[in-house]
């Protein structure tokens, strides 16, 4: 079996100390997952750490500068999260310090998400426990 790859994402919030609302992004390739909402990021590339991965990855696709807070951290080792099979996701609380995020790569919309409307669009099904811990933190 191939090895896990590293994914990165954010969970982008407009306050790390509050947050009441989340930044979603609807996915645009590959066919099987357009559509899907899903934490703005990517692949680790050789050479970079997931940190840097994952601010090269925000300005890229929403073109913005964060800051990243804590990792919201999941079940398997290392706090990641799991993506199927192939990927593990680990996942940061971010806030953005510059820019307004648009959807310039990858996605097709944006959405701030508040804890009222978190389930209102059809999140790739790997994202649902994430989504979940969010949930338990938004006011
Ligand atoms: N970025 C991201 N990928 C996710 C999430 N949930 C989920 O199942 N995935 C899957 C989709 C992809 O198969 C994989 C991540 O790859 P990606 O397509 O975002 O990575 P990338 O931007 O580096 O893409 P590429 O350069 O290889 O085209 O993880 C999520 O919340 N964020």
């Amino acid at each position: 079996m191939a090895p896990v790859r590293a994914v990165v994402g954010a969970a982008v919030v407009d306050d790390l100390r509050a947050p009441t609302r989340l930044l979603g992004a609807r996915r645009t390739e590959p066919s099987t997952l357009a559509g899907g909402w899903e934490f703005p990021g990517g692949k680790v590339d050789p050479g970079e750490s997931p940190q840097e991965a994952l601010h090269r990855e925000l300005r890229e696709e929403l073109g913005v500068s964060v800051v990243l807070g804590d990792q919201l951290t999941g079940p398997l080792g290392d706090g990641r999260w799991a993506l199927g099979d192939a990927y593990a996701m680990t996942v940061w609380w971010a806030v953005v310090v510059e820019g307004v995020p648009e959807p310039l790569e990858d996605h097709d919309m944006l959405r701030w998400l508040t804890a009222a409307d978190l389930y209102s669009v059809p999140w790739l099904p790997a994202d649902l426990p994430i989504v979940d811990a969010v949930a338990a933190r938004l006011r």
